[in-house]
């Protein structure tokens, strides 16, 4: 156990993150009503490249204009790769109203390019005088980003949130599939004539996972793009809340609600967790670190497990105030 404790990540909540492109205005308020806790509206890869200009000019205008309610309303910019990125910052820091609360930055391939990001949105806030300082998101979806994962995590202390990007990722992979996340049909091991399928996205998530866990920041799942298929999304959306991610990306709005399922505990796990930590009070008052609770051991390892589960479900009870 390292002396250092681990940090806890925001406290708000990151179920599902609605995607809609910078270049259909008319989605805006349709996103803005939706369910999710994250609204990202995209200036990157859902817009085309003559459309980027006026996609920056509609989403600088909704950020004002929308009543965004209390969403953690994010843009995610052009990769740095690209000559748009600059001035989606600027522009959005100097003509954005304070709404705005996130830029969600794709295609991170180490620290450094989240020290330039950094650089950038601060001397724009200075300049303009923003005093609500603009958090980031990355996208881990390169070799080069899950290679640095960890790196990236500890890079800035704006970094709130990481999510698994696995289209690009796949492309940067060299991986043999033109799908976004899910079950990989060749991905499966053979044994006495039977096909068991494996997960090809668990490793990075949880390289993710662990990044992110390390240095405070919130792990999310990203997209799932057959969104006719709501048991492929769901059984995404398990493996991944299993794991440790807090959420996942709704790239169409028939996931919002099976997101915020998922990644919502249960009325059953929440009554267990509370159950575990009574029996847990109970055991320590009789001076005992150990008891036993339907018939199975729980310890002062329970009580963090336990926890995980009722901060999650207070943070949820405290946003439907
Ligand atoms: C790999 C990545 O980078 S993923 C992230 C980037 N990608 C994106 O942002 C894509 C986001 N999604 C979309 O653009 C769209 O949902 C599409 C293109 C997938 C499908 O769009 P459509 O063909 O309009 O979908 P569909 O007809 O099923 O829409 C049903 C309703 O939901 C609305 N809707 C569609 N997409 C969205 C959205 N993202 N947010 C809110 N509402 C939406 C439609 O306007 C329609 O509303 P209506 O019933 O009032 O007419
Ligand atoms: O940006 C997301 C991805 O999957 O690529
Ligand atoms: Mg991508």
């Amino acid at each position: 156990m390292s002396f250092r404790l681990q940090p806890s990540p925001p406290a708000r909540l990151n179920r599902c993150q609605l995607f809609g492109p910078g270049s259909r205005p008319a989605l805006f308020e349709k996103m803005a009503a939706s369910a999710a806790d994250v609204v990202n509206l995209d200036l990157e890869d859902s817009v085309a490249p003559d459309d980027k200009e006026q996609a920056r000019k509609n989403i600088i205008q909704a950020i004002g204009d929308v009543d965004w309610g209390t969403k953690t309303l994010s843009v995610r910019i052009n990769g740095l790769d690209t000559p748009w990125w600059y001035r989606d910052v600027v522009d959005l820091i100097e003509q954005a109203s304070d709404r705005l609360d996130q830029i969600m930055i794709p295609k991170v391939g180490n620290a450094m390019d989240l020290y330039a990001v950094d650089a950038l949105v601060t001397a724009a806030e200075k300049a303009r005088g923003r005093t609500k300082p603009i958090a980031f998101e990355v996208i881990i979806e390169s070799a080069a980003g899950i290679s640095h994962v960890e790196e990236i995590a500890a890079a800035t202390p704006r970094l709130q949130a990481m999510s698994l990007g696995a289209a690009d990722f796949a492309a940067s992979m060299g991986m043999a599939t033109t799908g976004i996340g899910g079950t990989q049909e060749n991905y499966y091991m053979a044994h006495q004539g039977q096909k068991y399928w494996a997960d090809p996205w668990h490793w990075a998530q949880a390289a993710i996972v662990a990044a992110c866990r390390t240095h405070g920041v919130l792990p999310v799942d990203g997209p799932f793009g057959d969104f006719s298929d709501a048991e492929g999304f769901r059984a995404q959306a398990l493996r991944s809340a299993t794991l440790g991610m807090v959420g996942k990306w709704a790239i169409h709005p028939s996931q919002v609600a099976l997101a915020n399922e998922i990644f919502s505990p249960g009325e059953k796990a929440v009554t267990e967790a509370r159950e575990i930590l009574s029996a847990m009070e109970e055991a320590q008052r009789s001076g005992a670190g150990a008891a036993v609770y339907k018939g199975r051991l729980v310890d002062i390892a329970s009580i963090r497990q336990a926890q995980v589960i009722v901060r999650q479900a207070e943070l949820i009870r405290d946003s439907a105030k």
